[in-house]
């Protein structure tokens, strides 16, 4: 048996460079910190006070089947971030948690119009997000773990405001945010109630994803795709629906289906954040086994860490007990994130052949000489 045949340990899925494209800040606060913000801003809303109880909490509410249910506990995480240190804080823990789970690059993303309720400006939120990312990747970096972070502004799409939104990033391009984003309730609010925020982005050749195709299926994949142009789908699980398997195992796409395999669109696959909203029944019967077989460019996503009780090494070892993937599978869906990232190819290149290649390479040498620093001894 070789690295490559069988399933890598815990110790060497937390170790493993991995890269994080879809996670969102107000849905991956240490329930500790939320408590303590809650009592520095007065917010007496919070359904527990202990921190243990209040991660419960988060997490039986989140597991309701229903995407809309799911949302409502961000009232809580949103309700404590109306300060500039209060998102700083959030943000430089958010680095400092991925970096010691072994993420080696991450784009984080929130909505700005959220954050404005106790009378900060849409760049003094931003701001002061991207001060605690900075802060964070310090820390990390300090810590022994490189990370390096890149934020997304998300629009909710209920509301009014992605135009707006979509010019924020625009401006803070190069200057710590990558992209654009829309997300909240699907059924309802298709992605081109928005067409004008993209195509404002289209023309400044800026990059942008949409949630889509999670609690609602085909139609609104096919309007962020084709209507809007997403460069990549926020989950995109619902993509399944375009695929036909016959009792004899063979597989016929749609033309949809085959549109996002041959163009290489990247899917943000977020496995256990889709068996809370209902989008998928089981980790088996998570389409990522079968769309992961097929070739698509398929990425593993923690979507919200608090929520879900999750991390990016989580989400590897659910993968990982029920797929029986190796080290080589996770680096396949490392390079694809890594590929999707809306970071300069150059960069994304370095990453891959710097980083991640190098990383995984060293584990399959670990596993193949026993134990961690024997290579050379
Ligand atoms: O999985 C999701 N689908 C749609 N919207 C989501 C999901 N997870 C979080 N959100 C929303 C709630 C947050 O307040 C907002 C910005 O991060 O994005
Ligand atoms: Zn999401």
């Amino acid at each position: 048996m070789t690295p490559s045949q069988t399933p890598p340990s815990p110790e060497h899925i937390l170790r493993a460079p991995k890269v994080l494209l879809h996670d969102h800040l107000d849905g991956g606060l240490r329930p500790a910190t939320v408590v303590e913000l809650a009592a520095e801003q007065g917010y007496d809303r919070l359904p527990a006070d202990d921190p243990d109880a209040l991660g419960a909490w988060f997490r039986e509410a989140a597991d309701s089947g229903s995407l809309e249910r799911y949302l409502e506990t961000f009232a809580h995480t949103v309700g404590v971030m109306q300060t500039e240190e209060a998102l700083a804080r959030v943000a430089a823990e958010c680095v400092r948690d991925l970096a010691a789970d072994g993420v080696v690059y991450a784009e984080v993303r929130y909505a700005p119009e959220q954050h404005v309720a106790r009378g900060l400006s849409l760049e003094q939120v931003v701001e002061a997000v991207n001060a605690g990312f900075r802060e964070g990747e310090r820390l990390a970096a300090a810590e022994g773990n490189r990370i390096r972070v890149g934020a997304l502004l998300t629009a909710m799409r209920h509301a009014a405001r992605a135009l707006e939104i979509a010019e924020l990033a625009n401006r803070y391009r190069d200057l710590g945010v990558v992209g654009f984003d829309i997300a909240g309730a699907e059924a309802g609010f298709p992605p081109t109630r928005h067409l004008d925020a993209f195509e404002f982005l289209k023309r400044e050749n800026n990059h942008f994803t949409i949630h889509a195709g999670e609690a609602f299926g085909l139609p609104s994949i096919w309007q962020a795709l084709q209507w809007c142009g997403a460069d990549r789908l926020g989950h995109g699980v619902r993509i399944i629906d375009d695929i036909k398997v016959a009792d004899d195992g063979s597989v016929t796409l749609g033309r949809l289906a085959a549109y996002v395999r041959d163009k290489r669109i990247p899917l943000e696959l977020c496995p256990t954040s889709n068996l809370q909203t209902g989008a998928a029944a089981s980790y088996a019967e998570h389409p990522i086994g079968l769309l992961r077989r097929l070739g698509f460019r398929a990425t593993v996503n923690t979507d919200n860490r608090l929520m879900s009780g999750t991390s990016m090494s989580r989400e590897f070892t659910h993968l990982v007990g029920t797929f029986r993937y190796t080290l080589d599978d996770l680096q396949w869906f490392t390079v694809n994130a890594m590929k999707s990232a809306f970071i300069p190819f150059d960069e994304r290149l370095a990453m891959i052949n710097e980083v991640i290649k190098p990383g995984y390479a060293a584990l399959r040498s670990e596993w193949l000489f026993g134990q961690r620093g024997s290579v050379r001894s």
